[in-house]
């Protein structure tokens, strides 16, 4: 079964509580929580605090997407916020066996994330000690960018390399996710979807999310 994971950052951020439930009314799987930094990304959003004043308006499961340099920073303070689960990019992190096990020290399930053009080799090593596998189908920063087309192959290859190493690892894919791709990036072997504008950008929230699922 494939699990949707509205990303709050397309949310009303002067009514997160509000649009929390509304999402869980809905039928959301999970709350996707974007956290950037300004530096590894060029956008600035929320972070422990915010998340940890969320926590008792809603059940779900809270999914932190770490946009940051030193991702170990953040471990903790998340993890007493009561996020479940982090995923932290490659690409900012030189030491990130040490960080997946940061993770699930503290109790929450450990994803690496990649950008749209880093290659699967990056994360070969790390796929044995992960839960999932966070593949970026745009550029990371902004809500409501236009899928990358190749990123679809890249979910395929990844299915692949799991499933021939009997692995158990999920994969997420983030960016441009819409009703109108959401099929074949299941077929592709897509466990989470993530969608920013094509649920909070639409007036009724619990028919966005049919329509993706
Ligand atoms: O990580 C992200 C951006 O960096 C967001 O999760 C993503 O962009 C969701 O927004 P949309 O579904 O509108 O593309
Ligand atoms: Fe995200």
């Amino acid at each position: 079964m494939v699990k949707i994971a509205p990303s709050l950052l397309s949310a009303d951020f002067a009514s997160l509580a509000e649009e929390l439930k509304d999402i869980e009314r809905g039928g959301a799987d999970l709350v996707h929580l974007d956290i950037m930094d300004g530096h590894f990304v060029p956008n600035l959003t929320f972070g422990a605090p915010i998340i940890k004043a969320l926590r008792p308006h809603t059940n779900l499961t809270f999914d932190a997407h770490l946009m940051v340099y030193h991702p170990e920073n953040y471990v903790k303070p998340l993890a007493d916020a009561g996020v479940n689960m982090v995923s932290f990019h490659v690409e900012a992190a030189p030491h990130a066996d040490r960080i997946v096990h940061m993770i699930k020290d503290a109790g929450m399930k450990a994803g690496i994330v990649l950008n749209p053009a880093t290659s699967l080799s990056t994360v070969d090593y790390l796929l044995e000690i992960v839960d999932y596998v966070l593949l970026m189908s745009v550029n990371p920063g902004f809500g409501g960018q236009k899928f990358i087309s190749y990123t679809m192959d890249k979910v395929r290859s990844l299915r692949s390399m799991i499933s021939e190493r009997h692995l158990n690892c999920q994969i997420e894919i983030d960016g441009g996710v819409k009703a109108e791709n959401a099929g074949k990036l299941a077929e592709a072997g897509a466990d989470i979807l993530v969608a920013g504008s094509a649920v909070f950008g639409k007036e009724d929230r619990k028919a966005a999310i049919a329509a993706l699922r």
